[in-house]
């Protein structure tokens, strides 16, 4: 029998409150989340969600007033003092005057080694940049540098923290496509973000925090899926030898999941959650012409995090 394999990162019943003069603030209200080795998962809310506050506790900068965070297993400071941990963080971190080159150096000699800059620059994608110095650099070409310093421990959990912030579009592109490529040596990402379409385009999973809470878990279809569903349309054979459409439709509206039927002539109009079942049905009907047409993330985005907090997950063991 395989040994199970141990969480990236576990977090239970997790709550971080912070005192202040209008009352308890519940940055973090009880959050439940296991990621699996491997992973790369979007933290994904609007300011104020609790993002900054999670990866702080997952770092051990700051402890949980209730709750446990175990990554791989261990606690944050244990697993950090292993190398296992590594962040890029929005801000610090960088001295101007040296090079980018000598920065590597530098985080190595941190670690009490001594290393070669260039591949951890050429996964970065700064290798031209190797002489230049820091205080020379664009914000964009910084973040790199981050990257490359959080690579030097070989880290098998990478934490972001909204690193794209302050980039332009291509920035933010290159930046990603060098973190997807380093993860598909099966590194563990978990990134913060308020930008939708990083999460859609970058993450395999997206959960989906507001208030302190997860409100939604899962790939950037379902969690589209989640918020409005999907519109399912299509033509009906009619005629000898097949169904009337209001049989169809009787039947369309007893499939879970179903929130509208609509028969408009021979073409079928189905709002649902799970258009995969409805798109079998008709097509098992010898319907054609079908279409699904889902929501954008965005749509989702404001559906969700401005429900009332009852949290939704699409995955069952998460
Ligand atoms: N040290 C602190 N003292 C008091 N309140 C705090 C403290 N740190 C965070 N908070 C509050 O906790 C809540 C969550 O903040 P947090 O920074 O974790 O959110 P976030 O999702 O990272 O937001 P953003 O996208 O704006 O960075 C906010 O209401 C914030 O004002």
């Amino acid at each position: 029998m395989n040994a199970p394999t141990i969480p990236a990162l576990e977090l239970r019943d997790l709550h971080r409150q912070f005192p202040s003069p209008a009352g308890t603030v519940h940055a973090v209200n009880g959050i439940d989340l296991t990621i699996q080795p491997g992973e790369v998962v979007a933290f994904l809310g609007p300011n104020g969600a609790g993002k900054t506050t999670t990866i702080d506790m997952i770092l051990g900068l700051s402890r949980p007033t209730s709750g446990s965070v175990r990554v791989f297993g261990r606690s944050p400071e244990d697993a950090i003092g292993a190398g296992q941990v590594a962040a890029v963080m929005q801000t610090g971190g960088l001295l101007r005057d040296i090079t980018v080159a000598e920065t590597v150096e530098l985080t190595a000699a941190l670690f009490g080694r001594s290393v070669d800059p260039e591949p951890f620059l050429e996964r970065a994608g700064i290798t031209e940049i190797a002489g230049r110095r820091v205080s020379a650099c664009s914000g964009g070409q910084q973040q790199r540098l981050r990257f490359a310093m959080a690579l030097v421990s070989e880290p098998d959990l990478l934490l972001l923290d909204e690193p794209t912030t302050g980039m332009d579009v291509e920035g933010r592109r290159e930046f990603w496509t060098s973190i997807r490529e380093d993860a598909a040596s099966g590194r563990t990402v978990v990134f913060a973000t308020h930008y939708l379409e990083e999460a859609d385009a970058y993450a395999d999973r997206i959960v989906l925090v507001s208030q302190g809470r997860i409100v939604a878990d899962g790939s950037a279809a379902e969690i589209k899926n989640l918020a409005s569903g999907r519109t399912v349309s299509a033509q009906l054979t009619t005629g000898a030898g097949h169904p009337d459409p209001e049989e169809v439709a009787a039947n369309l509206r007893a499939i879970a999941g179903v929130e509208s039927v609509d028969v408009r002539g021979p073409r079928v109009l189905v709002r649902a959650h799970d258009s995969d079942s409805v798109a079998r049905y008709l097509l098992g009907m010898a319907a054609h012409d079908l279409e699904i047409s889902s929501h954008n993330l965005e749509d989702a985005f404001v559906a969700l995090t401005s429900q009332p907090q009852n949290a939704i997950a699409t995955g069952a063991s998460r």
